[in-house]
C-alpha cells in the first residue's frame, strides 16, 4: 500500500488530521470559517456539529421529518403525472427541486419551489458557491500574493459570499419578527432560541447563519449529482434498471408510491446507490483535511499543517479491491462486496469520507437519494428524450450537469390513485 495513503491517514490519526486548512474559498465564502464544514477542528466544530445533529440529522429527527421529504417526492411525482405526455423532463432539476425544498422547509421552514426571478437568483448564487468553493486561486499557494487577487478569484467570492449573505439575513429577519420558536420550528427557530451568545469570536448571527447555510449547501448538490448519475447509469443499463423496476413492483406494487419503510427491503436499489457512489463521489477530492500536529504515518514523519487531500474518486476505482472497476455492477454489492458500506468503516469505499470529519448528513443524504430514485423509477417508464442510450452517463455530473442536462420523457406507469 501507498506509504501515503489517506487510508492509513484515517485510520492511524484521525485525530492529528481532524482539521481543515486554511483556505480563501472556506474564509471568505464561509463566513470566516464559521460554515462548520469549513471550520478547523475544535470547539466550535463541535458546537455546531452538535446542533446540527440533535435539529436535523440524527435518525430521530430523520423519522420525525420524514413526512417533508415523503410530501415533496410526492409533489414533484405528481407534478409530472399531471404534465402532458411527451414533455421533455430535465432531471437534474426534478431531483433538485425535491432537495432544495425539503431543505428550505426543513432549516428555513419554506418551500423553495417555481421559477420566480428571485428563486433563479438564489439558485444562481448557490451554484456559483460550488463552482468557487473548489476553486485553486493562486494566493492560496503563494500567500504574500493574495492581496494582488491576480486571478480574480476572491473578488468572485466575494460577490457571492455577500449575495447569500443577503438572503439568508432576511430568512433570520423575518425568523426573529415571527417569534414562531416553538414546536412547529425549524432549524433556524432552533438555533435563534439555543445560541443566545457568541463564541469563538462569532456574534450569534453569523454562526445562526452560517449553520443554515451549512446543511443547505451540503445536503443539496450533493444528494442530486447522485440521483442524477444513477438514474443515468441505469439508463446505459437496462438489465439493471429491468431489475430494479422487477424489485419495486415486487415489494410496493403498482397502486402506490414507495414510502421510506419501504427502504430497508430494497436491497438492490440500495447496490445501485452504492455502485454509484463509487463510480462517481460527488465530492471527487473530499473536502481537504490538514494535520493539527506532527504526526507519523507509515513511517514517515509529517510535520502540523501538511494537507491531505485524499482521491475517493481514484482509490473507489483501483482495480485491486473492485474487478472491472469502470463498469457499473451494483450485483458486486450483493455478492463479492456484499460487505462494504459506506459509513466509513471500510477505506475502499467512502463517499462520504471517514474520521471525526465525515459527513454528518450520510443518513439523510441516503433516504433522500433512495426515496427519491426508488418513486422515480417506480412512478414513471422513463426513456431518454434524444433517444439516445449510449455514453449518456458521460454527459451528466456535477460541473458539466447545465450544459448537458439528462433530459427524459416520463410516462405514468402506476395506477392514477397513486398519484393523488
Ligand atoms: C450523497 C450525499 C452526500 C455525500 C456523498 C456527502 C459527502 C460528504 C463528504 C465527502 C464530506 C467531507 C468528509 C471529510 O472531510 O472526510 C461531507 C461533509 C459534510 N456533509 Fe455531506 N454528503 C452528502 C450529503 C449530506 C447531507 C444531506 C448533509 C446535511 C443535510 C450533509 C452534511 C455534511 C456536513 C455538515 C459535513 C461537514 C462535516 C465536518 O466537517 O465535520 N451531507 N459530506
Amino acid at each position: 500500500m501507498d506509504p501515503f495513503s489517506p487510508y492509513e491517514c484515517f485510520t492511524v490519526n484521525d485525530k492529528a488530521f481532524a482539521a481543515r486548512p486554511k483556505m480563501t474559498a472556506f474564509e471568505v465564502l464561509g463566513y470566516n470559517y464559521a460554515i462548520f464544514t469549513f471550520t478547523t477542528y475544535g470547539a466550535c466544530w463541535r458546537n455546531l456539529r452538535k446542533m446540527a445533529i440533535l435539529e436535523v440529522l440524527s435518525h430521530h429527527r430523520i423519522e420525525m421529518n420524514s413526512h417533508v421529504m415523503l410530501s415533496e417526492v410526492k409533489t414533484a411525482m405528481k407534478d409530472s403525472y399531471n404534465k402532458k405526455s411527451m414533455v421533455v423532463t430535465e432531471m437534474d432539476k426534478w431531483f433538485g427541486e425535491v432537495s432544495l425544498n425539503v431543505l428550505f422547509r426543513l432549516v428555513v421552514g419554506k418551500r423553495f419551489t417555481g421559477y420566480s426571478e428571485e428563486n433563479e437568483r438564489i439558485r444562481k448564487a448557490l451554484r456559483s458557491f460550488f463552482d468557487l468553493a473548489g476553486l485553486f486561486v493562486i494566493g492560496d499557494a503563494i500567500p504574500w500574493l493574495r492581496w494582488l487577487d491576480l486571478d480574480g478569484g476572491e473578488k468572485a467570492m466575494k460577490k457571492t459570499a455577500k449575495e447569500l449573505d443577503g438572503y439568508v439575513q432576511t430568512w433570520l429577519d423575518e425568523h426573529r419578527c415571527s417569534k414562531n420558536h416553538g414546536a412547529d420550528s425549524d432549524y433556524m427557530d432552533a438555533l435563534i432560541s439555543n445560541i443566545n451568545q457568541g463564541f469563538d469570536s462569532y456574534d450569534v448571527d453569523t454562526l445562526i447563519k452560517a449553520s443554515s447555510l451549512t446543511l443547505v449547501l451540503a445536503g443539496t448538490d450533493t444528494t442530486v449529482a447522485t440521483s442524477t448519475w444513477a438514474l443515468s447509469l441505469l439508463l446505459n443499463n437496462r438489465q439493471a434498471l429491468n431489475k430494479v423496476i422487477q424489485e419495486l413492483d415486487s415489494k410496493i406494487g403498482t397502486k402506490r408510491t414507495v414510502v421510506e419503510t419501504d427502504l430497508k427491503d430494497l436491497v438492490y436499489l440500495q447496490a445501485i446507490v452504492k455502485e454509484t457512489l463509487r463510480l462517481y463521489p460527488p465530492v471527487v477530492l473530499n473536502v481537504p483535511h490538514e494535520a493539527t500536529e506532527d504526526c507519523v504515518v507509515g513511517g514517515y514523519y509529517i510535520p502540523a499543517g501538511t494537507q491531505l487531500l485524499t482521491n475517493i474518486w481514484k482509490m473507489q476505482r483501483d482495480p485491486a479491491l473492485y474487478p472491472d472497476p469502470l463498469k457499473f455492477r451494483p450485483e458486486r454489492f450483493l455478492t463479492t462486496h456484499k460487505d462494504v458500506d459506506l459509513r466509513g468503516q471500510h477505506f475502499e469505499l467512502i463517499p462520504f469520507g471517514a474520521g471525526r470529519r465525515m459527513c454528518r448528513g450520510i443518513s439523510f443524504g441516503l433516504q433522500m437519494v433512495q426515496l427519491t430514485l426508488a418513486n422515480v423509477l417506480h412512478g414513471f417508464d422513463i426513456v431518454t428524450a434524444d433517444g439516445q442510450l449510449v455514453d449518456m452517463a458521460e454527459r451528466v455530473g456535477l460541473t458539466n450537469a447545465k450544459a448537458n442536462p439528462l433530459n427524459v420523457i416520463l410516462t405514468p406507469r402506476l395506477s392514477p390513485n397513486a398519484y393523488a
